[in-house]
């Protein structure tokens, strides 16, 4: 019988740290990592660049379908690149205007369903990381750990604030909690796949923790369920 790899399901609401944590244990592990929130980035980017309205589900159906992407490993501390149809977008999909595209293109089900394989393909020995909002739910609901990580949306906004403007990004923090807020609303009450922990998740609340400390809380769930041989 063949060995199955191992998931580790990161989940939770926007600026809670998952993108983060989960590049840092991928490559402590030497795992697999799966940011499953780029893929609905790429498509409300990709709708963009095609003239094709993020409310028209049967298009937007056809661009997931079809979204020619690479995910290239993290080869420095830059971490991993994302290249769409040829071209490195991995900062081009990083702001709140993309990230609320996302989000509305992801309430849509016929592109949830038409990703599900795409994010299920990235199940490899020795093992995957995941992160987004359905990872422990809906994509891998057999995963021997999932974390479901938060932060006070105050917190969040901050934490988004100091990442953006470090870029260089004309950013407000008044307008990040507000959009932030507008975010996870959508995420939870949507009816397909909405943002939920799964029942057998652990929930962590990262406010009051640095990301050493997080990671240090995960690698110790791994370690007891003995996942990383
Ligand atoms: N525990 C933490 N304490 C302080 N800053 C954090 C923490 N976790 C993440 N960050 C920072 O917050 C920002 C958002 O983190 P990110 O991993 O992108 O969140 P998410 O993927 O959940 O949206 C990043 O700049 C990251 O460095
Ligand atoms: N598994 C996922 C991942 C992201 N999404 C949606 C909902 C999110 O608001 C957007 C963007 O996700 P992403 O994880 O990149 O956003 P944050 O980094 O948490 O701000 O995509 C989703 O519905 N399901």
């Amino acid at each position: 019988m063949s060995a199955v790899a191992p998931v580790i399901a990161i989940d939770g609401p926007s600026g809670s740290g998952k993108g983060t944590v989960a590049g840092l244990l991928a490559r402590q592990l030497g795992w697999s990592l799966l940011d499953s929130g780029a893929l609905y980035r790429l498509l409300a980017f990709a709708a963009g660049n095609h003239g094709v309205d993020l409310t028209n589900e049967e298009a937007m159906k056809v661009l997931a379908a079809h979204l020619d992407v690479q995910f290239n490993a993290a080869t420095d501390d830059q971490g991993q690149r994302i290249i769409l149809e040829g071209e490195d977008v991995t900062d081009l999909i990083r702001n709140e205007q993309i990230g609320a595209g996302a989000s509305q293109v992801a309430s849509l089900p016929a592109v949830r369903e038409a990703l599900l394989q795409r994010q299920r393909a990235f199940q490899e020995l020795p093992g995957l990381v995941a992160d987004g909002r359905d990872m422990g739910t809906v994509v891998f609901p057999d995963a021997p750990l999932k974390i479901f990580l938060t932060a006070s949306a105050e917190e969040r906004a901050r934490r988004r604030y100091l990442q953006l403007k470090a870029k260089g990004d004309d950013v407000n923090l008044a307008s990040l909690l507000d959009e932030i807020r507008a975010r996870d609303e959508r995420d939870t009450q949507r009816a397909v796949a909405p943002l939920k922990p799964a029942a057998d998740a652990i929930q962590l609340d990262s406010t009051e923790l640095s990301i050493e400390q997080v990671l240090e809380r995960i690698l110790r769930e791994v370690a007891d369920r003995d996942l990383a041989g």
